[in-house]
Order: structure tokens, then C-alpha cells, then sequence
């Protein structure tokens, strides 16, 4: 991820409107006493798991649709996870290929259980059809083979994934450059390592090379711990629920300074602790903590229209 980590430092280095600040780093290490509280995957309890390839399906058609929940009031993450696993649990077939080619908007609110159009419904319903269509040609359908594939490596499967799909393809162009953010590809990556507990279909070596998922959740966390500050004008639009254009100059630095910040964080904490620290581990912590039964209050997140997280 070699790619993600440079052109987001380079966000970071000329960005206007977001700035990164150390001493909010090592306020927030001082307040966990220089240790990352562990995080579980699934904490929630809410996905599906089964040791096994259909697992792996759930997965790839989980991170295929995971993104902008925000526009729905209601709608939330939770809501995806636990509607989709009840639905590989009703039926185990709900995710082959054939089926994911033909499904409707009005399918998938069902299997969602969901009573009113989704966020973005006919992209998501078009990804779907990208993922069967893909799957078939070039995986026999199997979501475990595309894993297989990578041969053990997290690189190699955010390659792959971005390199068979499309809509994956999570990158921006910013003050003339190539910025590269992979939101949804890494995050399958670490639902299988996360669900298969680093080994079978979740066995990566290079599990470290993975940078944070840049969703819209952790650039808030990050705000109010005060390692990400943002200009007055920025906070304004913020903190009023303004939408910020996908591709906008403020989007793709409060997404790259967030990968930066953390990957920061992450040095600093194993600085401390002596001990490697993995931006999975760190980007799951600071997730729960932007959760809405989490303890402390997060400032509003950023609202932006995108398939990409
Ligand atoms: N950085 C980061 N972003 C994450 C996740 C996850 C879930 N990962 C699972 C992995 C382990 C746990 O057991 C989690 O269940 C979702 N999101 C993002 O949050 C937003 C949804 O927010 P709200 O509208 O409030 O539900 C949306 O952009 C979504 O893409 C994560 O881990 N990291």
C-alpha cells in the first residue's frame, strides 16, 4: 500500500484546510496510558461467519456496499451487516454469482429487510452486478478463489480487488496528482483476517502493509481529539451539515490526513510500547469510538455523496 501511504502524505504535506497535529497524538496516547485498547472484529456481534468460503462471498458483497449510509437518517452500518448475514443464513445460495448479476433495488431492500429506498440504491444494485459478473468470469463465481488467489498477501488482494472491480477503485486527483485511498478493498482485507483470526482464507503476512479505511467516522474521531484541525471555513461547513462535493479539494485532504494521522499515531504508540502496532488494530479502535454509544461525543462527520466509503 505503498501508493496510499505516499500520495496521502503528500495530501498532507500541501493541504489548505486540514492540518495534522502531534501533540493531539500524544494527548490521545497519554489519555489510553500508551496502550491501544484491544478491539475485537465483530464486536457488534452482527456478521456472518462460518469458517468457510461462503464467508468470504459474504464478505467481498458486504465491502461491495459498504458505504454512504448517512443519507438515511436511520440507515446505518449495523443495519448492512446483520441484514446481510440474515440473509446467507436464510439462504446460502442468496450470494452466488448468477444470483448477484440479476438482483433489483428492490431485492436487496428486501433481503435488507429496509422499508424505503437505500442511499444511492442503483449503485449499489450496479456494484453488485460488476461483483457477479466478475466473480463468474474470472473466479468461478467463488469469492474464496479471488482470496486464494493472493496467495497469502494483503497487497496482492487489494490489487486484485482493485484491479477486477471497478468500483473498488477508490482514488481522487488532487492539485494535479493521483491520490490513492482504497477505502473498500483494504477493509475486505481485514474483514477476512478480523473473521478467520489471521489464518485460512484470513492469512496475510504482509497484514501491516494496510493503512486505515479513510470512512467518514475516524476523520471526526480525529477531530475531536484535536489531531486533526480544520480551517474555520472547513469546521463551518462541518458543523452545518454541509455537503462537501466528492473529489473537493476538503474531502480528499480530511481523508489523506486521516490516513496519515493514523499511520503517525500508529509510529508513536509503537515508539512507545516497544511493540508493533498494526493501523487495522488502531483504525478499529478509533472507529468504535465514533460509534454513537460511544462514550465520548464525536463532532459531526464530514456528508459526502461516493461509493467509496
Ligand atoms: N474506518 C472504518 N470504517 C468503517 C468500519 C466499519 C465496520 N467494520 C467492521 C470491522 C470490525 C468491526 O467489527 C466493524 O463492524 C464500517 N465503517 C464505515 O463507517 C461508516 C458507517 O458509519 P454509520 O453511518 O455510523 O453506520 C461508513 O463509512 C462505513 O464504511 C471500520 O471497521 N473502520
Amino acid at each position: 500500500m505503498d501508493s496510499v501511504r505516499s500520495s496521502c502524505s503528500w495530501v498532507a504535506a500541501h493541504a489548505s484546510h486540514v492540518s495534522i497535529n502531534s501533540a493531539g497524538i500524544e494527548k490521545l496516547v497519554d489519555h489510553i496510558g500508551g496502550q491501544l485498547p484491544p478491539i475485537k472484529w465483530d464486536f457488534e456481534g452482527i456478521h456472518y461467519f462460518d469458517n468457510g468460503p461462503l464467508t468470504a462471498q459474504y464478505m467481498l458483497v458486504l465491502d461491495a456496499l459498504n458505504f454512504c449510509f448517512w443519507p438515511d437518517d436511520e440507515l446505518q452500518y449495523d443495519h448492512l451487516a446483520a441484514g446481510l448475514a440474515e440473509a446467507i443464513k436464510a439462504d446460502p445460495t442468496v450470494f452466488d454469482a448468477h444470483h448477484l448479476k440479476k438482483i433489483t433495488g428492490t431485492m436487496l431492500r428486501d433481503l435488507l429487510q429496509w422499508p424505503r429506498p437505500l442511499p444511492l440504491e442503483d449503485e449499489r444494485v450496479r456494484l453488485l452486478h460488476e461483483v457477479g459478473t466478475e466473480l463468474e468470469r474470472s473466479f468461478d463465481g467463488q469469492a474464496a478463489n479471488l482470496v486464494l488467489a493472493a496467495k497469502g498477501s494483503a497487497v496482492a488482494l487489494v490489487d486484485l480487488v482493485t484491479k477486477h472491480f471497478p468500483g473498488f477503485r477508490d482514488h481522487s486527483v488532487y492539485k494535479g496528482h493521483q491520490v490513492f485511498i482504497y477505502k473498500r478493498a483494504q477493509i475486505f482485507v481485514a474483514d477476512l483476517w478480523g473473521a478467520f483470526k489471521g489464518h485460512g482464507l484470513g492469512e496475510f503476512k504482509d497484514i501491516a502493509s494496510i493503512t486505515m479505511f479513510a470512512d467518514y467516522v475516524v476523520p471526526a474521531v480525529l477531530r475531536h481529539w484535536g489531531i486533526l484541525t480544520c480551517s474555520q471555513a472547513l469546521v463551518k461547513m462541518l458543523d452545518s451539515l454541509q455537503e462537501l462535493p466528492s473529489g473537493s479539494e476538503e474531502e480528499v485532504e480530511l481523508r489523506a490526513c486521516t490516513i496519515t494521522a493514523v499511520e503517525r499515531l500508529r509510529e508513536y504508540l509503537a515508539a512507545r510500547t516497544g511493540k508493533e502496532v498494526l493501523s487495522v488494530q488502531v483504525d478499529w479502535w478509533l472507529w468504535s469510538c465514533g460509534l454513537p454509544s460511544a462514550v465520548d461525543k464525536v463532532p459531526p462527520y464530514h456528508r459526502t455523496q461516493t461509493i467509496y466509503y
